[in-house]
């Protein structure tokens, strides 16, 4: 559904250079929930807002419902005829929400139907409908003001989806908001993309976002696309860095002649007594350092963090009976870990985010 092929970004200003995409290719099924994590100053809006075109690429493409969006035609500042309507098939929800403060829940929703030259009764039919959906069609005449975050963003997600999109963007949209309306907010995304086949891209710092919604995942560092899957498959991978924060695996490692293991299970695996089977058949006594299960893009996942005695080479036929038994086997050193530290931020506000994509 969405397709973008070495797309480079580099940004200008006061003689120094930011190359803020570089090279980044990315594939989104339809249908799916795409989450892109990674650091502040990764690339992660820049990549988001070259996918609508908000921002032109340098080089390389964009294909969004099989139109290359970049072969579009539009002078520099402003989006040509095509590109506007290719754009009605794409929506976008913000981190500040960007409403109206002068309109009402209403009218904030009903801004892009104008543009799209629908009637005032069929505005006003659509955007009842659009509020009723996202849970606020009791607020139709309240002003944003009026609103808490949970119900500015709902505002927003029915705005953005005036024009009945296939894809709809996601830029931090839950990042100013409390984790129980995070919470809220990630679900009605599901539930939207569930029942109108949403395809949603969504970029987030926070692994909790990827792991409570997501059926895949990138991450970005330094314009980069570092890693990429489906989220099921990366759990199953050894050393995914994806994997390692998704799902970290509590328990210290002792240190002496010792074999530490991170074991993950999914599917059929999640049912079997492997444990008990792999101290019974091997004559090992297994200890239990940590274990947990959660619920990883829809699936529940298990994890467990195990030590047997000795160096790994004297233990190589367990760990080759847990790899047997279907289960994805890593010895903690392994896993390199996401660089989360500070990054600079210099982004000055841009202007073309303070009024709904389609009013342009
Ligand atoms: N309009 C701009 N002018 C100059 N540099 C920019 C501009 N927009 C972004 N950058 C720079 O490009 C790089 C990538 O920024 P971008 O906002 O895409 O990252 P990000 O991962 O979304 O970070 P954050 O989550 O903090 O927004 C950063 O170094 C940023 O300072």
């Amino acid at each position: 559904m969405i397709t973008t092929t070495d797309l480079t970004k580099v940004y200008r200003s006061r003689g120094r250079e930011v190359t803020a995409l570089d090279g980044v290719s990315l594939h989104v099924e339809p249908g799916e929930m795409y989450g892109v994590i990674g650091r502040s100053g990764a690339g992660k809006s820049t990549l988001i807002r070259c996918v609508n075109l908000l921002e032109r690429p340098d080089s390389g493409t964009v294909t969004v419902d099989g139109q290359d969006l970049t072969a579009l035609p539009g002078p520099r500042h402003r989006a040509g005829r095509s590109l506007r309507q290719a754009r009605t098939g794409i929506g976008m929800i913000f981190q500040h929400f960007n409403l109206l403060s002068s309109r009402t829940v209403r009218g904030n929703v009903e801004l892009p139907l104008e543009i799209l030259g629908l009637t005032r009764r069929e505005r006003a039919r659509k955007a009842l409908e659009l509020l009723d959906l996202v849970g606020l069609a009791d607020h139709a005449r309240a002003y944003p003001a009026q609103l808490s975050g949970g119900q500015k963003q709902r505002v927003g997600i029915a705005r953005a989806l005036a024009g009945d999109p296939k894809v709809l963007l996601s830029d931090e949209a839950t990042s100013a908001l409390d984790p129980e309306t995070t919470r809220s907010v990630l679900q009605l995304l599901r539930d939207l993309n569930r029942q109108l086949g949403l395809t949603v891209l969504l970029i987030t710092h926070e692994m909790d976002v990827v792991k409570a919604v997501c059926d895949s995942a990138a991450l970005m560092e330094k314009g980069r696309i570092v890693e990429a899957g489906v989220v099921s498959d990366l759990l199953a991978t050894p050393g995914s860095r994806l994997a390692h924060e998704l799902f970290p695996v509590a328990g210290a490692v002792p240190g002496g002649d010792r074999t530490v293991v991170d074991i993950t299970f999914h599917g059929d695996s999640a049912g079997q007594p492997v444990i008990s089977h792999l101290a019974r058949t091997h004559e090992v006594d297994v200890s239990i350092l940590g274990a947990a299960m959660e619920t990883v893009g829809g699936r529940q996942v298990g994890r467990m963090r195990i030590e047997l005695p000795g160096h790994p080479d004297t233990n190589a036929a367990a760990l080759a009976y847990l790899r047997e038994r279907g289960l994805t086997v890593e010895l903690p050193a392994e896993a390199e870990p996401i660089d989360k530290g500070p990054a600079p931020l210099d982004k000055s506000p841009d202007p073309d985010e303070l009024a709904p994509e389609s009013t342009r």
